[in-house]
């Protein structure tokens, strides 16, 4: 038996840190949503209790490294599973980019296995284990939009925003998401998103509402290290996007434009910074 999974990446539309903790994580208040960029996940029943991981993508880790690996192992411990799984991942969303790439693939792993081996675990259950896994991988459990808190695990689930399409560019630079919040220093924050603000032009639907409000506080930490995510960000914004942020903790640049007319012009113009550039709908 096989089963079929889409891995969609996500956004950031606001991202505010609000302490460190003492575990040594952040306290957090975002709002997320997903974007019509997936990776395909491909889950096969094996005949040897044994978990085999390929990708066309060579640059991320098939091993006990790679997120959906560790999903699937844990799952199987967790619900005593004697089976094996060869899972193919068809990677289409950038990695180490600020979308979430890794953890929307260890949460469809979750769902995917959840079906393939008839286990019955509820939604929640799902987001449990996948906190285990990382922070960003409940919201990848459930997608949709979210206000998350904690860090990154407890979830509001809100309206969509207004749909739009959305921009995204990535430029040719790793960035560690460890490193970026270890260099946050929660009391020099000078500006903090206003995410009622934020999730109130959602419900509003209130497209230039949102684009005023989007906001990053791991901004300000990326593009002191890389100067190149904020020029990405001003010719995003020359190019006439009518709101840009940086994903995550980055380097990714979203731009949202509501006018079909724009995008071509700026995804052209942009392509000439970076290779990576996409233009996706919001996943509404
Ligand atoms: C910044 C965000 C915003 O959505 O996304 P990405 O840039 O990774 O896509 C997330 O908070 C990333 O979530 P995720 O990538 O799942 O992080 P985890 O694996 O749990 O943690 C990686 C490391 O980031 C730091 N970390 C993460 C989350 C958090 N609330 N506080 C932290 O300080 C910790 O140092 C941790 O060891
Ligand atoms: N299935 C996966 N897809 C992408 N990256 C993965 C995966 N599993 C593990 N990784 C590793 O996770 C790290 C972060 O990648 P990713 O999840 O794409 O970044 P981000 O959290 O910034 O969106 C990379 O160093 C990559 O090698």
């Amino acid at each position: 038996m096989k089963v079929f999974e889409k891995a969609s990446a996500k956004i950031n539309l606001s991202l505010d840190v609000l302490r460190k903790r003492e575990d040594g994580y952040h306290e957090v208040e975002m709002v997320m949503t997903m974007v019509d960029l997936a990776d395909r996940i491909e889950m096969q029943e094996l005949p040897r209790d044994t978990i085999i991981i390929s990708s066309q993508a060579g640059y991320i880790p098939l091993d006990e490294k790679n997120l959906a690996f560790q999903a699937a192992r844990l799952i199987k411990d967790r619900y005593d599973v004697k089976r094996g799984v060869y899972i193919h991942l068809d990677k289409r969303i950038p990695v180490a980019a600020g979308l979430a790439g890794g953890s929307t693939d260890a949460a469809a792993t979750l769902r995917g296995l959840n079906k393939l081996w008839q286990l019955g675990i509820s939604n929640d259950e799902l987001k449990l284990l996948g906190q285990e896994l990382g922070s960003d991988v409940p919201f990848c459990v459930t997608g949709g939009t979210a206000i998350a808190r904690g860090r990154g695990e407890k979830l509001e689930m809100i309206d969509s925003p207004p749909q739009c399409w959305v921009v995204l560019a990535k430029p040719p630079i790793n960035v560690s998401t460890s490193e970026i919040y270890g260099k946050v220093s929660v009391k020099e924050i000078e500006k903090h998103p206003n995410t009622s603000q934020v999730v109130q032009a959602i419900r509003e639907k209130n497209f230039d509402h949102l684009c005023s409000h989007l906001g990053n506080v791991l901004e300000d930490v990326t593009m002191r290290l890389h100067p190149e995510v904020k020029q990405l960000k001003e010719v995003m914004v020359k190019l006439g996007a009518d709101g840009a942020l940086m994903s995550g903790s980055g380097p990714t640049v979203f731009g949202l434009v509501s006018k079909e007319s724009k995008v071509a012009r700026i995804y052209n113009g942009l392509r000439g910074f970076c290779k990576e550039v996409y233009a996706v709908r919001l996943l509404t």
